[in-house]
């Protein structure tokens, strides 16, 4: 069995990452293990893209490992905000601004933000980056990418998934992505298409 470090703290993205990997690992005798089962401390995100995120990732959790990692940076780009919250995304509410932190106060501060922005103006998308590193010292990290086009709903909608999901309409779905079963959701979101493509390409 080899074993492959998952370079996240995220209870939600664990779940999505779960439901595709298990049965294609399982077949190959790959087990992907979360890192917070392995007492990694979580990187800084000191870096300026989604990329160079990732890499920080991956390679703070193999170098605490020693084993292969795989890292996932994510977050939701608004166009009426210029792209805002970007990399920021978990990290958009702060507790200085009067709406703590965490995924409602990220939802709160982004209601807040868009209050007086028309639907037609309300056009956002999920982007997802994800690494895989062989070791800390690899020089050539293994890149995919998804995006998730979508609008911002102006209240929370659906019970499923996590961060900014009950705020993000599905036009093709006609739902948030918060009401999508987590199956439907790695249809079509941003770290499904990026798990597909690494699922299909890369090499261990
Ligand atoms: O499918 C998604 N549905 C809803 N929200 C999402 C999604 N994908 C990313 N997001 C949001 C959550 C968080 O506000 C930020 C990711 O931040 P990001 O640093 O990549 O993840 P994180 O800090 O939660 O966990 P970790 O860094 O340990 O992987 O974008
Ligand atoms: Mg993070």
């Amino acid at each position: 069995m080899s074993k492959i470090v998952l370079a996240s703290g995220n209870a939600g993205k664990l779940r999505e990452f779960s439901a595709l990997f298990d049965t294609h690992f399982a077949e190959q005798n790959i087990e992907l293990i979360p890192q917070t089962q392995l007492n990694v401390i979580e990187a800084e995100e000191t870096g300026l893209s989604f990329v160079e995120n990732a890499i920080l990732k991956a390679r703070n959790a193999c170098a605490a490992t020693g084993l292969p990692a795989l890292a996932d940076d994510s977050g939701l780009e608004v166009d009426a905000l210029q792209g805002a919250p970007g990399i920021y995304s978990a990290r958009y509410a702060a507790a200085d601004d009067g709406f703590g932190q965490g995924d409602s106060a990220n939802n709160a501060k982004l209601l807040a933000a868009l209050k007086d922005v028309p639907e037609a103006q309300r056009t956002a998308r999920f982007q997802c980056v994800l690494v895989y590193m062989r070791h800390a010292a690899d020089p050539t990290p293994q890149v995919f990418q998804g995006s998730w086009e979508g609008r911002i709903l102006t209240a929370p909608e659906g019970h499923d998934g996590f961060g900014y999901d009950p705020l993000f309409f599905v036009p093709g779905e006609g739902c948030a992505s918060a009401s999508l079963s987590k199956e439907r959701k790695n249809q079509l979101s941003h770290r499904g298409q990026a798990i597909q493509q690494l699922l299909a390409r890369w090499h261990v």
